[in-house]
Formats: structure tokens, sequence, C-alpha cells
């Protein structure tokens, strides 16, 4: 019994000292860690936010983009909230009527002011990009086109957002912002990761952009974008086809059949058992046939459909020139491209097409893509219209002729292969934010990818406050064993008092 005292007084521990001292530098070390966690904590989360408008041949589009306000410099963090399609056409087919243009827009502009939160309104900017159908109306009517311009501005002035302006993008801004949009989703950026190429089929224009090694910019500078991202420095070939979106390509491939201007057409781009009936000043009234309007052509045209593939893709042929070229090598009409490298998101039109076909597979041979094709063209219209009820009548009409112009675009355009073609993915969105030339333009113009690496602390915040307190526990232990010469005596003062 005696020992076991004995024992109990020798332990240094069990002396008043040591307790005092250990109750202390626990509540250091939890002061410590706590100040650490708190003046390190994130603050509470604000967001900014930016709006643009995509203001397309076929339709306008809304989206607007959020991201947290002390990250302006930082990658990856810039999301879509929210989408807003415009009731009506574009925005060039109000040439007559201007202000219905400004007015078209209202709806899509009062679900921002109600997604925005108000106190950031004055503070958001507010852009609008114009593409292939102002660049149309502007070559064939530059008065008409400032006057949509001037209504479309007036009209946005009016939102309580920091508007910047409305413009026509060039079609080389159009392919490159849409590759940045595309490679900044995907984190490639930031990380110097291999690039996507981006494929954009539109209404009135098509671009393609992408970066190849054995391209650097010297052969045909026109289609030549540098970029300097996060540190890394990027030579991007980029082009648009005026004329070869989806909509002028059907014009133009109806044009090659009327060119005699006759009263009826049998179409093997559209199906057997279409029939209707069309106007000839409507299909000409685009600076991408204009010129080969026929002379004495009738009022209208029967537009017959015979659902045939191969017949289908021999007249698109038409419409591409394959064989003048003062380049190294081309893609058509004597454009520069060099060679295909690296994936490709295709997006746009190429989604909206491929999706409905069926065929956003790109592991399926291309053999047995234009097989499928083929059968779908070759289906009677009745049937057609019967199978899928609740789609628009006109983009239904069109899917054998779009389906068959994207193959060809790509196969016989482009140069992609039955090797190259399966690095192709059609794609709608990329983490929720939708693939196209917007979020690019404001990454851009709110300069939000800084030229160089942004500096970023070495460690996590888990990984500092897991060092900071190990250490303290470290630097606490250290302090008590150096203290070790004092235990004994402390602990015989405290037993004489
Ligand atoms: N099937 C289908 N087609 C669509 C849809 N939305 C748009 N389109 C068509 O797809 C084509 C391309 O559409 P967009 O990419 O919006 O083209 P855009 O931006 O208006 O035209 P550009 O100014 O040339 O870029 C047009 O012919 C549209 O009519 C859709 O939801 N489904
Ligand atoms: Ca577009």
């Amino acid at each position: 019994m005696s020992a076991q005292r004995e024992m109990k007084e020798k332990n240094p521990w069990h002396t008043p000292v040591t307790i005092i001292i250990t109750v202390i530098g626990v509540i250091a070390i939890v002061a410590l860690v706590t100040v650490g966690v708190l003046q390190n904590k994130p603050l509470l989360q604000k967001y900014k936010y930016g709006i643009v408008l995509d203001a397309g041949s076929s339709h306008t589009a809304l989206y607007i983009y959020e991201w947290p306000a002390e990250k302006d410099n930082n990658t990856g963090r810039v999301e879509q909230i929210h989408s807003c399609k415009v009731k009506g056409p574009g925005i060039s087919s109000y040439a007559s009527t201007p202000l219905k243009a400004g007015e078209s827009l209202r709806e899509c502009m009062q679900e921002a002011e109600q997604r925005v939160p108000r106190k950031r309104h004055h503070e958001t900017p507010l852009y609008l990009g114009a593409t292939a159908g102002m660049r149309l109306l502007n070559m064939e009517d530059s008065a008409a086109s400032n006057k949509v311009f001037q209504a479309v501005e007036e009209a946005l002035q009016k939102f309580p957002f920091a508007f910047q302006g409305a413009r026509i993008l060039s079609g080389q801004e159009e392919g490159a912002f849409g590759w940045v949009t595309v490679n900044y989703l995907d984190d490639r950026l930031k990380q110097g990761l291999e690039t996507t190429g981006a494929l954009d089929l539109g209404g009135a224009s098509t671009q393609i952009s992408f970066v190849s090694d054995n391209y650097d910019g010297s052969e045909s500078p026109d289609n030549s974008v540098t970029f300097r991202l996060y540190g890394n420095g990027y030579n991007l070939y980029t082009h648009s086809f005026l004329c070869y979106g989806k909509d002028q390509a059907l014009r133009m491939t109806l044009a090659q059949q009327t060119l005699s201007g006759p009263r009826t057409i049998q179409d093997p781009c559209f199906h057997a058992g279409y029939n209707e009936t069309k106007n000839y000043s409507v299909l000409y009234d685009s600076p991408c046939v204009s010129k080969r309007k026929p002379q004495s052509a009738p009022a209208t045209f029967i537009h017959e459909g015979k659902g045939n593939f191969q017949q289908c893709q021999e007249i698109i042929k038409r419409v591409f020139n394959f064989t003048d070229c003062k380049f190294s090598q081309c893609s058509f009409n004597g454009v520069f491209q060099p060679l295909l490298q690296g994936p490709f998101g295709a997006f746009s039109a190429y989604y909206f097409v491929m999706n409905f076909l069926n065929l956003t597979d790109t592991s399926i041979p291309l053999e047995t893509v234009r097989d499928k094709l083929s059968r779908y063209c070759a289906t009677p219209w009745h049937q057609v219209v019967q199978q899928h009820p609740g789609v628009k009548v006109k983009y239904l009409a069109e899917y054998c002729f779009s389906g068959t112009y994207i193959l060809t675009l790509l196969t016989e355009g482009y140069n992609f292969t039955s090797w190259s073609y399966p690095k192709i993915k059609f794609i709608k969105k990329i983490k929720g934010s939708d693939a196209g030339w917007t979020l690019g333009y404001m990454l851009n113009l709110t300069n939000m990818i800084p030229a160089e690496a942004p500096d970023s602390p070495p460690l996590p915040y888990t990984g500092y406050v897991s060092i900071v307190t190990l250490l303290a526990v470290l630097l606490f232990i250290l302090f008590i064993v150096s203290l070790r010469p004092l235990w004994p005596r402390c602990s015989k003062q405290l037993q004489i008092i």
C-alpha cells in the first residue's frame, strides 16, 4: 500500500503543476486551431453574374453565368445557371420591323431579372453577340442591320444590367470562343492537357477549330488565333464557313435543283410522299443563293421528296468546291486546313440532328451510320410523321437532309475518315453548361482567364489545418518534455505548500 502511494507521489504527471501546464496547453492548442480555422475559413460565398445573348441566325438564346465573387481569376468555376430561348426567329429576320427584334427579347430579359439577385443587377455585364444571320443581313443591307442593332440596344438598355453593347462576332471569334468554352468546361486549359477541337453547326454558318501540331499559323494566317491561357500558349486553327450552316446549306442544295426554274423538283433529301408548295422568292432571298436565282421562274415550285440517301449526298457535294486549293492542303472552297488532330466536340445542330437520328454514338462504324441514315431517308413521309408525333414538322422534314449534310461536311469537307470519325463526340452540354461560343466570349471580355497560371496556396485548406494542429501538439509535447528537470522539484515544492 505504501509502495503504491510512493509511486503515485513520484509520478510527475500527477503533480498539480503538470496538470495546470497540461490544461493550459490543451486550451492553447484548441485556441490556436480555432483561430486558424476561423481565420482561414472561406468567407460566405458571394456570386457574380454575367449575361450573354446569342443572336443566332435561326433564333436568339440568353445565357446566365455565375461564379464565386472572390475567384474571378480561377478556372472551371463559371457555370451556366439559366438559359432562355427567345420566342420567334433570329433578330436578322426583323430587318423590315426592327422594333420587334428588341421586343422579342423582353420575356427572356425579364427572366434574367428574376434569376440574377437584385443587388447584383447593376454590376452584371450584359452582352449581345450576333452571328451569321446578321453577317448576311449586314452584307445584303447594312442600313437594315444597323436599325436592328439600334432597336435591340434600346430595348436592352431599359434593363438594370450593365449593358456592354451589341455587335457582330467575326467568324474567327465565333470559332475560337466555341473552342475556349469546350476546353474551359473540360478543365483542359488550366491543366495544360491536350485540347479538344470544336465543331459548331449553326443555321447560317459552321465553324471548325482545333490545335494541330503541324500548324504554326504561317500558312494562311487568317485561320490562326493565338492564345496564352494559364501559362500555356495555343496556336489555334479556326475557320467559319458562311452559308454552310444547315439552313443556308439546304437553300444552296435546293438552288442546285432549281437552276432552270422548274415547277416541280423531286428532292432525294426529303422523304417520299413529302409534298410542299414553296416560293421561289423566299428560297432565293439570301446572299448565299441570290445570284443563282433563275431568270424566268414561276412564283412557286412544288417540293417533292423521293428519299434517296446516295443521290442526296451527290447533290449536297455539288455545293462544295473540292478542286481549288492554293495551299498544301484544303478542306473545301480553297480554304486551308491542317491535318485533323485530337478529339472533337460537335455541338448545336450537329447534336440536335445526330441525337434525333440516334447516331450520337461515334463508335458505330461510319459505314453503318450511312446505312442507318440511308434507311431513315427511305422511310415514307407519312410513316415518319406517324412515328414522331411530338416533333415539329419543319424539323422532322429536314432530318434526312441534315444528317446527310453533316456526314458529307465531316467526311468530304473536313476529311474525317473511319479512323478519325470516332474521335468526334456529339455534345449538347458540358457539366451543365451549353457548348457554344457564349461562355468563351464572356470569359474573354471579363478577363476571367489569366494569361499566366494564377498563384495558388501550396496546401489545400484541410491539409493546412491538419499540419498546424500536428505542429501545435508536437510543440506542446516538446515543451512539457523540456520542463522535465523541474518536475521533481515542482512536485516537492507543492507538497511543502
Ligand atoms: N432539331 C432541332 N433543331 C434545332 C433545335 N434548335 C435549333 N435547331 C436548328 O438547328 C440549326 C442550328 O441552330 P443554332 O445552332 O441555334 O443556329 P444559330 O445560332 O441560330 O445560327 P448561326 O448564326 O449560324 O450560328 C438551325 O437550323 C435551327 O433551326 C432543336 O432543338 N432541335
Ligand atoms: Ca450559333
